[in-house]
């Protein structure tokens, strides 16, 4: 097993001939230069990632769900029941989630991880289990850097090995009754921005719990004083196991130089920690939707990512990310299948 300052230190740069190159073709295809907007500066993306080897085209696709659960449940942070992490993480064996719906008409394939469900072993899931729901971050640290330190090269590795069977394009979703309020509290440390303005609703918290779950993020950051530079320090104090898993997925696919598309909420808390532990994984990032959640524009906005759809969901499981590997198919649909201007004997005039 490779050190986590290894693998880090091997996230490849993106290869801006490639892009450049990439940049060209689309010019000269059957269409108004820069006409397919958003669609074009994906696929220049794709172009860019080393593991694609310069041409946008993504053929297997994984999906890697994190279900855990969190000791703040018990500080009335979240409505669901804590037992519902377990039960629909079982739902994920049977296909009648709604990542498992869309992942299959997006023609990925979708990994559960149980990396730290309140149950015994889920037949079915991959079992990495840290222990039964991280600690109290209004009492402690969610996790010893030990185990964080552990979990995430587990998670790397499990990536890796994916990308090594063939996996091209990866997409992060969790699971994990609560794990808003942990969410926030990473992003708040991360953004430095306030508690209250990145709390929100959740899986439907009354509004007017809102402001106690500000305070228990509030309190959650005094206690653990986490300090902003180290992002998996932030996430082993404040964060979960499944925030920690994602950001091991994220690092995982870069190290791959492959592209890994982002879910809602809990997946820019996941994000904002892998960018601060290691900056060069921002170019294999791919946006999926705006989350409903109040503070996920700013986590975007930190990010730097602007979402590519806006359908006011916010289920997490990854559902997001499997609706947008439709647009990283369409994307590599154009580049790949349309005409060029030039077979068609069209000249425009110059516009640049
Ligand atoms: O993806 C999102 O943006 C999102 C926003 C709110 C809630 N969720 C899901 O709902 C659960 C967390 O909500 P809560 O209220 O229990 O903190 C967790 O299982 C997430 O998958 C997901
Ligand atoms: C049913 C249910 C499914 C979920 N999926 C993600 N979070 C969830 C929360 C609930 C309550």
């Amino acid at each position: 097993m490779q050190t986590l300052t290894t693998l880090l230190a091997s996230i490849p740069a993106p290869d801006d001939v490639a892009m450049a190159n990439a940049q060209l073709h689309l010019d000269g295809l059957l269409k108004p230069v820069g006409s397919l907007g958003r669609l074009e500066s994906l696929a220049v993306q794709l172009a860019g990632m080393p593991g694609l080897k310069g041409a946008p085209e993504v053929g297997e696709k994984a999906i890697v769900v994190l279900c855990a659960d969190h000791g703040v449940w018990h500080e009335g942070v979240a409505v669901s029941p804590r037992v519902v992490t377990a039960i629909q993480a079982a739902n994920m064996t049977r296909a009648t989630t709604g990542v498992c719906v869309l992942a299959a008409q997006a023609g990925a394939k979708v990994h559960v991880l149980d990396v730290g469900i309140d149950a015994d072993p889920i037949a079915g899931l991959i079992n990495m289990k840290v222990a039964r729901g991280s600690g109290n971050i209004a009492a402690g640290p969610a996790m010893s850097a030990e185990q964080a330190q552990e979990l995430l090269l587990e998670t790397v590795h499990f990536t890796r090995e994916l990308a090594s069977k063939g996996v091209k394009l990866f997409g992060v979703g969790e699971l994990g009754m609560a794990n808003t309020t942990p969410a926030a509290a990473i992003v708040s440390v991360l953004t430095g921005e306030a508690p209250e303005l990145v709390v929100g609703i959740g899986a439907n918290l009354p509004e007017n719990l809102l402001g106690h779950k500000a305070q228990v993020v509030r309190k959650a950051i005094a206690v653990n004083q986490p300090d902003a530079a180290d992002g998996l320090d932030v996430l082993a104090k404040v964060g979960g196991y499944d925030l920690l898993g994602m950001t091991g997925v994220i690092l995982g696919a870069a190290s791959c130089g492959l592209p890994v598309v982002l879910d809602g909420f809990l997946s820019y808390a996941s994000a904002l920690a892998a960018c601060r532990i290691a900056p060069q994984v921002k170019p294999y990032l791919i946006p999926s939707h705006l989350s409903a959640e109040k503070g996920a524009r700013i986590a975007l906005d930190h990010l730097g990512l602007a979402p590519y759809l806006n359908m006011g969901m916010r289920l997490g499981e990854g559902s997001g990310a499997a609706l947008a590997m439709h647009l990283v198919d369409a994307a590599c649909a154009i580049y790949n299948n349309m005409g060029t201007l030039a077979g068609s004997n069209i000249v425009l005039p110059e516009t640049k």
